[in-house]
């Protein structure tokens, strides 16, 4: 019967054409077209139904491996794997026919029948003497391309151009499945649909193949006695010829179609490693460029290293003949050295000589010296075993000291414990002293205190008697005569006691030859310096006190001011008044320390015809001062 269902290929159809296919090989295989799966896979199992097809279809193929059924299915399997191995054709797993998909299974076996379909050989040929023969209907044969065309194509047989092209090849495929024996039954309709179909475009080879072997099998089935044997056998082996040519063909299609790939794959390979070797000589061109200047600049520091190298060689010329002389001199030196060494060295070698002697005479002194230090040493260790005995001596009485001191100290712990009571007993009374002490300086403060008042008093009362005395007072003092004046030319007639002096006139007669003159006090020729300050002192206390007190001397040159004010000499006794009222200045104020602070300035002014003169400036021109002449002029 012929498939005419849904061009759409399901996996269903694909095992029920291997079904198909391997009931018409095989005459044990008994399976219907809708069996399952797992219904073809029991029967494909142990392998012997495969081996079996196997040798079928290429006597002989097993030969060396088949060698009959073996006891293990997966040895057969494998038997028949490798047969499919080595055909070139999809295999499958020995896991995959026990318990995986079938649809591989399926395929390799499909790819099976089409190989050895396209090859049309020995094996189709008896496969095909095994099927059963059908009658064959009458095909009318359109009209045939030329071979060339054909082999464009990839197909040897012919087609109609007016096939429609939307017709699949899987439609074409079941357009040619048909059960052995009804070509001749076929009507006219569908075998117009064949021939105006692109069937025949689409059809697989085997397929087209077992259509003419099919309607030449039904054909001598018909004309059984009619044609000759000989004409039957020429037309079969014809038809196998034709076959076996499409496969020789086919094959070097395939392996024309292989050699072009491989040739389309080096090609593309080498359009690849060319477009690589463009870009790599594009970027190589760049970096020759880059290297290229980067040459020039490296040339030109070349040229400018060489130059430098040129300067510098200039220069390490002239640094050479400058090293040369150097080396010159400093030969020169080496040689002045190498003498100076010499002789250095002979005066060294002088020298050790005499130092050799110096130290032989010091290594005999030495020696005589260890001799020596070593009868001292004997004489000290003599006098060490002396000591060491005078020693243990005083050690001995050392100790007895001792335990006279431990006795001692004893007695003065004793008598310091008693100390400590006595110290108690007179701190406790020393207290009582001080809080005493602490009364009576309570007094003595109120008694200093009135003692102030009192002082205050008593200095405005000695003030207000110094005032009563005078404020300005007026003393004369005698000047004995200086050796070899002549002292009965005396003009001093009388010196009374209140302060009275007679001056006597030998110029002048009666009442005139005599003058009184009143002081508060004449001082004799014979009166000390002592006496003479003693009426004065007073006035010293007064300045301490803050009174202004001035004391001058006045009269004639020669009349004695300086012996008066300063003093012959410069002991003690000799002191003028200045000296005496600054010492007593001095000593009241340190007194009064305690009480006052006093600050002491002195100045010394010669006032000499009416010039002034700072006699302690250094500075000359400031001695004159006119300050002091004001003063004293007003
Ligand atoms: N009281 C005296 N006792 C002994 N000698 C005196 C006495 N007074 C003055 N002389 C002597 O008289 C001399 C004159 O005295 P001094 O120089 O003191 O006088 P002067 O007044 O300072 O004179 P001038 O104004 O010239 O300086 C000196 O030799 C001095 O020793």
């Amino acid at each position: 019967f012929v498939c005419f269902g849904d061009i759409q290929t399901f996996p269903d159809d694909r095992r029920a054409e291997v079904i198909d296919w391997l009931g018409g090989l095989l005459p044990e295989f008994d399976l219907p077209l809708d069996s399952s799966d797992e219904e073809l896979r029991e029967y494909l199992i142990d392998g012997t139904a495969l081996c079996y097809t196997a040798d079928k279809l290429m006597p002989g193929v097993l030969e060396g491996v088949w060698g009959g059924y073996a006891s293990d299915h997966r040895s057969n399997v494998k038997k028949f794997l490798s047969v499919i191995a080595e055909m070139g054709l999809p295999g499958f797993s020995v896991k995959d026919l026990e318990e995986g998909s079938m649809s591989s299974i399926v395929e390799c076996l499909l790819a099976l029948r089409d190989n050895v379909s396209a090859g049309l050989g020995e094996n189709m040929s008896n496969y095909a003497a095994k099927t059963p023969s059908r009658p064959v209907a009458p095909v009318s044969t359109p009209g045939r391309r030329s071979p060339g065309e054909d082999r464009r194509r990839g197909l040897w047989d012919a087609k109609s151009p007016q096939r429609s092209p939307l017709l699949s090849g899987q439609k074409a495929n079941e357009v040619f499945q048909f059960k052995r024996g009804q070509y001749t039954d076929l009507p006219a309709a569908k075998i117009s649909e064949m021939i105006q179909s692109n069937s025949l475009d689409n059809a697989p080879t085997q397929s087209l193949l077992r259509v003419v072997n099919g309607i030449l099998d039904e054909s001598i089935e018909r004309k059984r006695g009619e044609i000759p044997h000989r004409v039957v056998y020429l037309l079969r082996n014809v038809v196998q010829e034709i076959e076996h040519r499409i496969s020789i063909q086919a094959e070097h299609i395939r392996n024309q179609n292989s050699i072009i790939k491989t040739r389309e794959d080096k090609y593309r390979s080498k359009i690849k490693a060319l477009e690589t070797l463009v870009n790599g000589t594009n970027e190589e061109n760049e970096m020759a460029i880059n290297r290229l200047e980067l040459v020039k600049v490296e040339k030109s520091k070349i040229d400018e290293r060489r130059k430098i190298g040129e300067q510098d060689m200039v220069r390490l010329m002239r640094e050479k003949e400058n090293a040369e002389n150097t080396v010159t001199n400093l030969q020169q030196e080496i040689q002045v050295m190498s003498r100076m060494f010499e002789e250095y060295r002979e005066q060294m070698e002088e020298k050790t000589s005499q130092m050799e002697e110096h130290l032989t005479l010091r290594a005999k002194e030495a020696e005589f010296l260890l001799t020596q230090s070593k009868k001292r040493v004997e004489e000290v260790e003599t006098a060490s075993e002396l000591q060491s005995q005078l020693w243990s001596k005083k050690a001995n009485t050392f100790r007895s000291f001792m335990d006279n001191q431990k006795l001692s100290i004893k007695d003065i712990r004793i008598s310091s414990q008693s100390i400590k009571q006595e110290m108690f007993a007179l701190q406790m009374k020393w207290r009582d002293e001080i809080s005493n002490i602490g009364l009576d300086l309570k007094g003595l403060v109120d008694a200093a205190e009135n003692y102030h008042g009192v002082l205050a008093e008593n200095q405005k009362l000695f003030n207000e008697v110094q005032e009563l005395k005078g404020n300005i007072r007026v003393y004369c003092r005698v000047r004995p005569f200086l050796p070899g004046q002549d002292g009965k030319s005396t003009a001093v007639d009388y010196i009374g006691e209140n302060g009275e002096i007679l001056i006597s006139n030998p110029s002048k007669q009666g009442k005139d030859g005599y003058r009184m003159f009143k002081f508060n006090k004449i001082f004799n020729t014979h009166v000390s310096q002592a006496e003479v300050f003693s009426d004065i002192q007073p006035l010293i206390r007064s300045v301490l006190d803050g009174f202004n007190v001035c004391i001058f001397a006045y009269g004639q040159t020669g009349s004695g001011k300086t012996y008066t004010m300063s003093g012959p000499g410069k002991s003690k006794e000799d002191w003028g008044v200045n000296y005496r009222a600054l010492n007593d200045l001095f000593d009241i104020s340190l007194k009064r320390r305690n009480t006052f602070s006093y600050e002491v300035e002195v100045q010394m002014v010669e006032i000499y015809n009416e010039q002034v003169r700072d006699l302690l400036s250094n500075d000359i021109a400031q001695k004159r001062n006119t300050r002091y002449l004001e003063y004293f002029s007003t």
